[in-house]
């Protein structure tokens, strides 16, 4: 069994008050009729960090119902009850944990952002797991498929937290970046439940042989797809029609299948029937009309005349939230375009704010290892700024965080509510902001329109300060060579928004060269590589300094 990360506190305790109440880097490349009440929330007062209990209205039916009707085995309602500290279930493991339980029902499930839809899928397949007549690690039980890494390890987590009394199951991850010797040799020694990433677990698949991953994966009672909607967009579709594909036909194993996600698009539906039986239900905790989004999460939106503004903007946002949380408690995630954005971002928060905020910069290019260290420390800290791109945009439980920041267009209005839904979880406050440039100012209208914001002017009188620290750069070879890698992911990332902006490739090349200068303090234009013109199409474009060579290596 993977070594078990102490479960952090997870949540403090809050002063529960009800209210009405009502989701790339992977972009880069690419959320029930209702059984219960819509969601209530919770407005929380802080106070100190034990035991791990979280606000959930009280009006839903506590988990011993379930251990009185016999649904949920004696030791796993302790596990919930004594050791996770759960009482009451949340709207979203009320509605769906009885035809899970007791009709064995395939469910479709949308739940708002930070509302336990982790527990809601993993008790199901636990409850099958414990019960079942089958020797400890011999079969995969559950799989459940996670679009990102740190997201499967956080689910694997929880995982074994609920089977903390029963011991002798085990879970593992299939997540890339790490070995797939070792990882493979894990999963074939003791396997009961198995968190994926749809890459890695095709390329277990690959493997031949019957002392191979799939050999594991004859019997697997439940499958779940978390952030079905992520999961199924371009790219890892055809992955996941694969993987179904060769797991053994639904209708001899009895599988129940089960998608989550806050946000539940049209193409999502049409989908579904990949992993579920025809009959599926459909379940939200969303009442019709609502706005997927908390409602109570203030949301700020900073405009700023030029791209180039936007860093200084996002220091004054920080300062600004600082002021109203205080600097102990400011815990903040901001989620940036590219990897080199986060970065720039990053080295500019850190020299900014001389180390006085610890910050990192967390993005798919760093090393798995790394990528886990600082997922790790993010959630055990207690205040901080982590700058990410949007590996950690979706379903990650970082407790306590105050503040999302989002700087620079969300690939959609699914990517801004995800990220959103980094604060404010589990019944706790926070607060949104997004920065743009007026140039992407077309995205309010067109994809978020219905969302309230409130606007905020920011002052931008950081952008000399910033423009220094743009020229000595250290996150590169030298900082020459940083300025340029961003230069070039800043042209890649805004190539594929320029229609939508209203801009041809010469005022993208013109854009992108006052960045440049203005934001970056480069001397001039930075170069572009021959071949990432030509993959850019920005063959021909007046404007470009294009070098033969292989010095400038693009995103
Ligand atoms: N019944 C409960 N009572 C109290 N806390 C709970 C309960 N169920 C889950 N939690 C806690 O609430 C937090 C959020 O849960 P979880 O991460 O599953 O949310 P989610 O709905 O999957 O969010 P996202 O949409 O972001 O993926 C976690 O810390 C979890 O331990």
């Amino acid at each position: 069994m993977e070594q078990t990360r102490p479960k952090p506190n997870r949540a403090p305790r809050w002063r529960q008050r009800k209210a009405a109440s009502r989701r790339s880097e992977l972009h880069g490349a690419a959320q029930l009729q209702n059984a219960a009440s819509a969601a209530a929330a919770v407005a929380a007062v802080p106070s100190p960090p034990s035991p791990p209990t979280v606000a959930v209205p009280n009006d839903t039916l506590e988990f011993s119902e379930l251990g009185k009707n016999g649904l949920i085995h004696p030791k796993l309602l302790d596990t919930l009850t004594k050791d996770m500290g759960f009482k009451h279930m949340t709207p979203v493991q009320e509605a769906t944990l009885r035809p899970l339980l007791t009709e064995r029902a395939d469910i479709l499930a949308q739940a708002k952002t930070g509302t336990g839809k982790t527990v809601a899928f993993l008790l199901p397949a636990i409850q099958r797991l414990v019960t079942q007549d089958q020797k400890p690690g011999a079969s995969v039980s559950l799989l459940v498929i996670s679009p990102t890494r740190e997201l499967a390890i956080q689910i694997a987590d929880e995982a074994k937290a609920m089977l903390k009394r029963f011991p002798q199951y085990s879970v593992q991850t299939a997540i890339g970046g790490t070995n797939k010797d070792t990882e493979e040799s894990r999963i074939l020694k003791s396997c009961d439940i198995l968190v994926a990433t749809p890459g890695r677990l095709m390329d277990h698949m690959e493997t031949e042989g019957t002392l191979c991953v799939m050999g594991k994966l004859q019997n697997v009672q439940s499958l779940v797809l978390d952030e079905a909607d992520r999961l199924l967009d371009m790219g890892f579709q055809q992955s996941i029609k694969k993987i179904i594909k060769a797991l053994p036909r639904k209708e001899t194993t009895n599988r129940q299948g089960v998608l989550f996600s806050a946000t539940v698009p049209a193409r999502v539906k049409e989908v579904a029937h990949l992993a579920l039986s025809q009959n599926y239900q459909f379940i939200s905790t969303i009442s019709e009309g609502e706005v997927n989004t908390h409602e109570r999460v203030p949301q700020d939106l900073v405009m700023v005349p030029n791209f180039s503004d936007q860093a200084a903007a996002l220091i004054d946002t920080i300062n600004h939230e600082i002021e109203k949380v205080g600097r102990e408690s400011f815990k903040a995630i901001v989620f940036a375009p590219t990897a080199q954005h986060v970065e720039y971002y990053a080295e500019i928060v850190k020299r900014t704010f001389n180390d006085t905020l610890p910050t990192s910069a967390l993005h798919s290019r760093l090393t798995q290892s790394r990528r886990i260290r600082l997922t790790e420390e993010f959630r055990d800290a207690k205040n901080g700024l982590v700058v990410a791109t949007d590996v950690i945009a979706r379903g990650m439980d970082f407790p306590r965080v105050t503040n999302v920041i989002q700087v620079g267009l969300p690939f959609d209005k699914e990517t801004y509510v995800h990220r959103l839904g980094r604060t404010a979880r589990a019944g706790a406050d926070g607060r949104g902001t997004l920065i743009l440039a007026e140039a992407e100012s077309y995205f309010i209208e067109r994809e978020i329109g219905d969302i309230k914001m409130r606007a905020r002017d920011a002052d931008l009188r950081a952008r000399e300060g910033i423009i220094e620290i743009a020229r000595s750069f250290t996150f590169g070879k030298s900082s020459e060579e940083a300025q340029i890698k961003v230069y070039q992911a800043w042209l890649g990332f805004y190539k594929s928004y320029a229609r939508a902006m209203g801009w041809d490739t010469k005022r993208l090349v013109k854009e992108a060269n006052l960045f440049a200068k203005l934001a970056l303090g480069y001397p001039g234009v930075p170069p572009l590589a021959k071949r990432l013109v030509g993959k850019m199409g920005l063959k021909g474009v007046p404007g470009l300094n294009i070098e033969s060579d292989t010095r400038s290596k693009g995103e």
